[in-house]
């Protein structure tokens, strides 16, 4: 608009104008300076003019004042976004992700109960099928059967989502509707979810771990490339924190007197090093991850941005029970790995048979003794060095050999998954597992496929022929449920269709995970706000946000500096594609 004297004079003549005509007039100038879309230039002393014309007002125009000055006061009173989200000198993650959101502090903490999507409104059947057909007709895949992934993804993505699973889910055996992980990807299966978990893998010096420690035990009986991954990711803390040091920009890791004492000084590059990490994690998320899942080119430097127009997160994450089963994709396994799966789960089902006998919680102990005389074969001097890995042994130290760790790694990398939609598909040994997660989605009172579809603003399914394109499911599911919209969400979302491009993904599944996706990035305070270079240091910032000449991945720099030699250069630009057989 530009309020120059020579307007200012044309404002105050017309200010001999009616009462309404002034209203239009100068509302119209408020609204101009109140709805800036753009930076304003102050220098135009645009505010001040119009205080000052509203100031050489006769007295008796204060409704005219309130009218005109109304906009303004409020405009001011939004500058500040209320309720306050954010603190300083809460820089970092608590151990239990409690306080992410400083409005709601438990919101995603870990021991509080899943969260809820979608509420069922459908009676519920009084004639469920029984968990063992629906999984006999519906999941089981066929003995000397398997159909490779159409796209070629390899078991090396499937390790990552494993990691990214057992990051957000972990319900509590004796309480299925409690979640006892973090709801935030903050990578809790290498930290733990509490601080004696987090403490316990510290050497409480200089902010390391100690070596090629992981928290989680639930990953020993994961395929070894999650160990595998977990070992780069414990490695990575490792080499971030002798960096920091090393950089001490700032002086900012200084002992001293007046500075900080040794205690501090652990503290201080222990959780810097840790939102490093998690930062390299999230970009791992954000540009190998989700791009493998919607199917964007390896070199393209297509973006699907989950911060677009990101504002201070304010309520936190908490996953939900919906998202647990959107994300059980034991389909996926690939062959390999589906025969070493037969040999531990008969190990989990001795356990599990004991303990449906005695009542008691499955001994785990047990099956790691187990586990350890059948595939590690670790003295018990070496399993007190920390966690196993399949395949591999402890050196004296504590540290895993390089090689080995990058051979399991790049074994994972060439294993093709399998598709996962359609049904018919999962490994027969995961039966248990399986029966069980059906019992939680009933026991939880979980909505069904098709309410969760319509929650999503999706066609609900009408026939069964919509469901899958394998007749043994469609006539399976008529069998089982008599009508589509009595199929249970997780049965359904399990035996849909397959998209037709990127992961290949059962339809609603490909579309939830994105929505889950999106929330659990945009909601979580420590990607959004405290993800500065004030807080990671500019050195860290910059490790995480990733190559330039990589479409800003920091994957090639991760593992060429924690597993040298591990992928060849052209691996590294493809890293969940297994490679085409000759
Ligand atoms: C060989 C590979 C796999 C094995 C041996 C395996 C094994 C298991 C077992 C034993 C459970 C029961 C709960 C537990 O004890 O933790 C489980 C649950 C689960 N699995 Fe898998 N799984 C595999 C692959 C996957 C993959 C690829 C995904 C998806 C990315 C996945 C997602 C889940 C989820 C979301 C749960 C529920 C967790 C919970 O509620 O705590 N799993 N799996
Ligand atoms: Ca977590």
């Amino acid at each position: 608009m530009g309020v120059t004297p020579k307007t200012n004079a044309v404002i105050k003549e017309s200010l001999g104008l009616t009462f309404k005509q002034k209203e239009v007039l100068i509302s119209a100038m408020v609204k101009r300076y109140a709805d800036r879309n753009e930076p304003t230039d102050d220098r135009e002393n645009l505010f001040e003019n119009i205080i000052e014309t509203l100031s050489e007002l006769k007295p008796g125009n204060q409704d005219l004042i309130d009218f005109i000055t109304k906009p303004l006061v409020l405009d001011f009173y939004a500058d500040i976004p209320k309720p306050y989200r954010s603190y300083v000198g809460q820089n970092y993650r608590s151990a239990d992700g409690s306080g992410n959101s400083v409005v709601l502090p438990d919101t995603g903490k870990a021991g509080t109960n899943y969260a809820r999507t979608v509420t069922s409104f459908a009676h519920t059947s009084e004639k469920l099928p029984d968990p063992n057909l629906v999984f006999d007709k519906l999941f089981k895949r066929p003995a000397n059967y398997f159909d490779p992934h159409p796209a070629g993804i390899n078991m090396l993505l499937f390790c990552v989502a494993i990691l990214i699973t057992h990051d957000l889910f972990k319900s509590d055996p004796k309480n299925p509707a409690r979640n006892l992980t973090t709801s935030y990807l903050d990578l809790s299966p290498l930290y733990g979810n509490n601080e004696q978990e987090q403490k316990s893998i510290r050497t409480m010096s200089k902010g390391l771990l100690k070596a090629d420690q992981w928290v989680d035990r639930r990953l020993v009986f994961q395929p070894a490339g999650v160990g595998a991954l977990l070992v780069v990711f414990s490695r990575n803390h490792n080499f971030i924190a002798k960096k920091l040091l090393e950089l001490n920009e700032n002086g900012r890791f200084t002992v001293g007197p007046g500075l900080l004492n040794e205690e501090q000084q652990d503290e201080a590059l222990f959780q810097t090093a840790r939102l490093i990490n998690g930062g390299c994690y999230l970009n791992i998320i954000r540009r190998d991850y989700i791009r493998v899942i919607l199917g964007a080119d390896a070199g393209s430097t297509f973006n699907f941005d989950p911060f677009v127009d990101v504002e201070e997160p304010l309520y936190g994450n908490a996953v939900s029970i919906e998202f647990n089963f959107v994300y059980r994709w034991h389909a996926a396994i690939g062959q390999v790995d589906s025969d070493w799966l037969t040999e531990v789960m008969a190990l989990y089902d001795k356990a599990s048979a004991e303990s449906r006998k005695t009542g008691n919680p499955v001994d785990m102990n047990k099956v790691g003794q187990e586990f350890n005389e059948l595939f590690i074969h670790a003295t018990p001097e070496e399993l007190s060095l920390g966690n196993p890995i399949a395949g591999l042994h402890r050196d004296s130290a504590g540290d895993f050999s390089q090689d080995g760790l990058s051979q399991i790694l790049h074994t994972k990398y060439e294993q093709v998954a399998s598709r996962i939609g359609n049904g018919l598909n999962i490994p027969a040994s995961l039966k248990h597992i399986e029966v069980a997660g059906i019992m939680q989605g009933r026991k939880l009172q979980c909505c069904t496929f098709n309410e969760f579809r319509a929650k999503l603003q999706l066609k609900k399914l009408e026939s069964f022929k919509d469901f899958s394109d394998l007749p043994e499911v469609q006539n399976g599911l008529k069998e089982l449920y008599g009508t589509p919209d009595a199929v249970e969400l997780y049965p359904g979302l399990t035996v849909e269709k397959m998209k037709p491009a990127g992961m290949h993904m059962p339809y609603t599944m490909g579309r939830a995970i994105l929505s889950d996706a999106v929330n659990l990035l945009r909601n979580d305070r420590f990607f959004v706000t405290e993800n500065t270079p004030a807080n990671l240091t500019n050195w860290g910032y910059d490790y995480t946000q990733g190559d330039p000449n990589k479409s800003q991945r920091v994957s090639p720099d991760l593992f060429r500096n924690i597993l040298p030699g591990a992928f060849s250069e052209t691996e590294l630009d493809n890293l969940f594609t297994a490679p085409l057989k000759p």
